[in-house]
């Protein structure tokens, strides 16, 4: 909050800064059409002490790293004279800012350390821009609808190849509920003993999300084929996946989370055969969500929405497509349950503004991506 203030007031006036590169892309335009899209530096004030005067007031700004108890960056500000108010009153702007800022974004959280941290704000997700056959996404947001009542909880899993959609149909749910995303990295440590208190520190009417979770029953798999197997080729120590969390404490961590209220659970797999059966029984996940390779709906739906505004604005410029039988040939060209949204999309984002060579190029596309998969 005091940071964002502070990036945007005073990185361009400090003696010294901190430049990375922006995290959102910008698109700039030449002559005829989109060109590589480039990301912008941003400045940020340096590590050290900063004055500056805001609503009259001179406020020292301190930012500096403290090794103890844990390495972290702390900041202070503080200004001249005896009264707290004018901290508390610049505080609160940033805080008004900071609200202003956020008010079209996602948070997403991360478990770093032991504790949950804010990992990045996401612009917004809608849900109508995620393509999906009707009758999943019909089914899908009737159930999910019952979240908006504060006392119901609901575990989810969406399931299907990569690509297909699993992220961020997750990030348009949380937009379209209002939530912040808890996203749990099972991996990289995480100790069953954490599990819990990270729980409880997930509050009410949140989104809780753990990707790829077949990774935690195969982790498991591959503990115990180790601790079994005699065999000279059997280096690995068996004890390797202890420090990761068990199946057991994923099932531990779905009961707690089903006695939260108003927690919607949703976990991801592209492996739903590699699931263990006590993780998907009834009673512990309210619904599988298949997300799979795309029918000649969604191929229909993915390129009238990618092109719908491109073929307006040409026809407003007297260059005439029509978008509803171009996306009707598309569709009419590519197999179904063949290839995922996102390899559509990548053919569609290199014909950025043209919708009629994505058309002519469908094949060339499917052929490339074919002989990618033979490799
Ligand atoms: N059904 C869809 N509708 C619209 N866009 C989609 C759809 N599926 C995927 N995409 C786009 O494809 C990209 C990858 O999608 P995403 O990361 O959500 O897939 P995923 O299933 O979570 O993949 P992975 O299993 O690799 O994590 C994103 O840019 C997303 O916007």
């Amino acid at each position: 909050m005091l940071d964002g203030w502070m990036d945007v007031h005073l990185a361009n006036s400090t003696r010294f800064s901190f430049a990375r590169i922006g995290g959102r892309f910008t698109f700039f335009r030449d002559d005829e059409s989109y060109v590589k899209p480039k990301r912008p530096l941003q400045f940020v004030p340096g590590h050290g002490t900063h004055w500056f005067k805001t609503s009259g007031t001179w406020f020292r700004y301190r930012n500096v790293e403290e090794h103890a108890p844990s390495p972290r960056q702390v900041t202070y500000i503080s200004c001249w004279g005896r009264s707290q108010r004018p901290v508390r009153s610049f505080l609160n702007t940033c805080r008004e800012q900071y609200l202003k800022d956020i008010a079209k974004k996602t948070l997403v959280y991360e478990n770093r350390d032991r504790s949950w941290i804010k990992a990045r704000a996401r612009r917004t997700r809608q849900l109508h821009t995620i393509i999906l056959d009707k009758s999943v996404k019909e089914t899908w947001l009737r159930d999910i609808e019952q979240f908006l009542d504060p006392k119901t909880r609901a575990q989810y899993m969406d399931t299907g190849p990569p690509g297909t959609g699993k992220t961020s149909a997750t990030l348009a749910i949380a937009d379209r509920f209002g939530t912040d995303v808890y996203k749990l990295n099972l991996g990289a440590g995480l100790q069953s003993s954490e599990l819990n208190k990270l729980l409880d520190e997930v509050p009410e009417r949140s989104l809780l999300l753990a990707e790829d979770i077949d990774a935690v029953t195969s982790a498991q798999a591959r503990t115990s084929h180790n601790e079994n197997d005699p065999s000279p080729g059997n280096t690995q120590p068996a004890k390797t996946e202890s420090t990761t969390i068990s199946l057991s404490d994923l099932l531990n961590l779905m009961d707690g989370v089903a006695s939260v209220e108003g927690v919607l659970l949703i976990l991801t797999t592209n492996h739903p055969e590699k699931l263990d059966a006590a993780l998907v029984r009834p009673g512990r996940i309210d619904q599988m969500i298949e997300l799979g390779l795309t029918t000649s709906e969604v191929n229909h739906d993915l390129f009238h929405n990618f092109y719908k505004q491109v073929c307006e604005s040409a026809a407003e410029n007297d260059n005439f497509y029509n978008v509803s039988s171009l996306a009707k040939e598309f569709a009419g060209k590519v197999p179904q349950n063949e290839f995922s949204p996102a390899e559509v999309l990548s053919l569609f984002q290199e014909n950025m503004r043209a919708p009629q060579a994505a058309v002519d190029g469908a094949e060339d596309w499917m052929a490339k991506i074919r002989q990618g998969r033979q490799k």
